[in-house]
């Protein structure tokens, strides 16, 4: 049987990941995490000295890109070969080149085409694939597409929290750059129809996980 699919979208910082992976936990889902693709080709870049700003290279460097990522919840990782990188792609230098390298068509074709194969390769009854545009151009056709929303106030001091060795203002500016960045390649800061928006702003964690299960549920029995 073809597995349930969950498609959710949302801007830096408004729990995409966090959420996804309790509610996966919660339904018996699997989990993926799409935007660790992205991360994980910025860190093949880096370590290989190729410059993220040229287009043609970075194509190019799709062809060593031996990507794999746990979809389990309980057993995420991410590697690229025999690195296991599940740690080095949230380090700053990666997320500071990734916007430049998700911008690029051809990444954005051959990594969708990866989503997708790992969607239906899912042994779970259904999958949440969360990212930028799982709702509008990955997955447009899943039984649920959600848009998972939070204040720009909100998610900087979520973020903030996360990151206590870095000040208020690098945080923030990072994390609004990188909207401004990724909302010139896909909208995800307005629900397109059929999408169901949950704002988490004023919502507490447990809250953000219940409400999107509900919607899940909802849908789905
Ligand atoms: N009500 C809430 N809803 C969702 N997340 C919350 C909430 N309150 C606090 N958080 C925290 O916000 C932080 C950001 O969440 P997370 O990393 O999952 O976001 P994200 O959307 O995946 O971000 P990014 O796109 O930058 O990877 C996490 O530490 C999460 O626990
Ligand atoms: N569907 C997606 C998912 C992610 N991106 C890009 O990857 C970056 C990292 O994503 P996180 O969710 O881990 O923060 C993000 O800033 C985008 O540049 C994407 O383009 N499409």
């Amino acid at each position: 049987m073809n597995p349930i699919i969950v498609a959710l979208d949302g801007p830096a910082g408004s729990g995409k990941s966090s959420v996804s992976k309790a509610v996966a936990r919660r339904l018996g889902f699997a989990y993926l995490d799409t935007g660790a693709a992205y991360r994980a080709l910025a860190w093949h870049i880096l370590n290989n000295a190729i410059d993220a700003s040229d287009e043609a290279a970075v194509v190019d460097s799709l062809r060593t890109f031996d990507y794999s990522i746990g979809t389990d919840p309980d057993h995420y990782f991410v590697r690229v070969g025999a690195d296991d990188i599940t740690d080095a792609i949230r380090e700053p230098r990666v997320t500071a080149v990734v916007s430049l390298i998700a911008r690029v068509p051809a990444v954005r074709v051959h990594l969708n085409n990866v989503f997708r194969s790992l969607m239906q390769a899912t042994p779970k009854p259904g999958i949440i694939a969360e990212g930028r545009d799982i709702t509008t151009v990955v997955a447009p056709d899943a039984s649920v597409r959600i848009l998972l929303t939070a204040s720009e106030e909100a998610r900087m001091a979520r973020r903030s929290a996360e990151l206590p060795t870095e000040t208020q203002a690098n945080t923030a500016s990072q994390l609004r750059a990188r909207d401004v960045a990724d909302s010139r390649v896909s909208d995800f800061m307005t629900a397109a129809d059929g999408v169901v928006t949950v704002d988490s702003t004023l919502l507490a964690y447990e809250e953000t996980i219940d409400a999107v299960v509900e919607v899940i549920t909802s849908r789905t029995s």
